[in-house]
């Protein structure tokens, strides 16, 4: 089976990494000529992992036609480009392949999530199904083969078993899964909630408000998910709570560096003006707040996240109002 890794950022070249290890026929694609001559010459991908050394025997190219004779197509690039990427490799297809997502988020005009913009962009004969890879995993780990388990979660049984077979080694445990709409709502929301807890560290808040933060945060995980047809079940497994501890505790996650530094400044603008990173839960608060309004569903951290991220709202002011809102019983 040949596998191309489209995206040779952080999680791409982490993951071409483990198929490599378990000698696999694996390619990784990539847009940007240095990063790929530094895979390829140095077996080091500098960008993203300074001094790791890669397996030597993984290879990297700027040629997107590699795809032509694929069997999977792992799709490794930030959600806001999921659909062009998937415009490009459709009429490169021979066969119909599993296309592996492993974005953390929403189309940003259609709040889709991400295997339904991939059902939508990729020719019925050419898909044989979308499989989500997705749950607590930062590359950065995964890059030095650190204990990770994730799941592969797919509408398509075989598929899911297919992706968890390849992957699965002495380092990467998967698991599978068949609950789509749970999992990749529950993967996309914990970024917001990353971003609340890196807020409020930079405040200066401690242990207490972090486990406050991440239980409450799960209930409006849940209550999202479920509203769209996810299973609560769901959100106490690798893609729910798992994701959610390890996004609002790493010192790796991008989006709990991004909170960090607004809650530090109590401000959001040097963030905005500067940021070049990828921090998934910027536009997901945005389509979080869209939505939730839309249907009704009660998210106040995720509202709190938005109003400091989009309306200008001081984050201490928001520590403050979510603290004072309405007493109630906790279930
Ligand atoms: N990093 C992690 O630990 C994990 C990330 N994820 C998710 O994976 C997704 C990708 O993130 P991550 O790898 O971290 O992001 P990075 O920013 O590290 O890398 C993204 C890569 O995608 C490339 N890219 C952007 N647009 C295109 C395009 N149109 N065609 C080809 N390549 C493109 C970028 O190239 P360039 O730099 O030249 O723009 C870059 O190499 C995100 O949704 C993230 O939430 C999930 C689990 C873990
Ligand atoms: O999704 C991730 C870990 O599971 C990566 O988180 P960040 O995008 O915040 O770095």
């Amino acid at each position: 089976m040949k596998t191309v890794i489209v995206g040779s950022g952080s999680w791409g070249t982490a993951l071409a990494q483990v198929l490599q290890d378990n000698h696999q026929d694996v390619i990784l694609y990539g847009i940007e000529s240095s990063e790929i001559e530094d895979i390829n010459n140095n077996h080091k991908n500098s960008k993203y992992f300074n001094d790791v050394l890669l397996n030597p025997e993984l290879k990297a190219t700027l040629d997107l036609t590699v795809v032509q004779d694929a069997d999977i197509v792992l799709l490794a690039v930030p959600t806001i480009a999921i659909e062009s990427i998937c415009q490009q490799i459709d009429p490169l297809l021979s066969k119909k392949v599993i296309i592996v997502n492993v974005s953390k988020g929403f189309h940003p005009e259609t709040n889709e999530r991400m295997s339904e913009v991939i059902r939508r962009s990729i020719s019925p004969d050419h898909l044989s199904s979308v499989v989500s890879l997705i749950g607590p995993s930062h590359a950065e780990e995964v890059v030095i083969r650190l204990l990770t388990t994730i799941d592969a979660v797919s509408l398509k049984e075989e598929d899911s078993q297919t992706i968890q077979e390849l992957f699965s080694n002495q380092y990467l445990r998967i698991y599978t899964g068949d609950d789509e709409v749970g999992s990749e709502l529950g993967v996309a929301i914990k970024n917001v909630m990353a971003i609340a807890s890196g807020i409020l560290s930079g405040l200066g808040y401690q242990d207490n408000t972090r486990a406050a933060l991440i239980t409450r945060g799960l209930q409006e995980m849940i209550r999202y998910g479920t509203a769209f047809g996810g299973k609560e079940q769901t959100f106490m497994g690798l893609t729910g709570i798992g994701d959610l501890i390890v996004t609002c505790s790493s010192v790796h996650s991008r989006n709990f560096q991004a909170g960090y530094q607004i809650g530090k400044e109590n401000t959001v603008e040097n963030f905005l003006k500067n940021n070049k990173k990828t921090v998934e839960g910027v536009r997901t608060a945005k389509i979080v707040h869209r939505v939730a309004s839309q249907h009704g569903i009660e998210m106040p951290i995720c509202e709190e996240v938005y109003q400091i991220l989009f309306e200008g709202k001081e984050p201490k002011t928001c520590a403050s109002d979510l603290m004072l809102r309405e007493l109630k019983r906790e279930f």
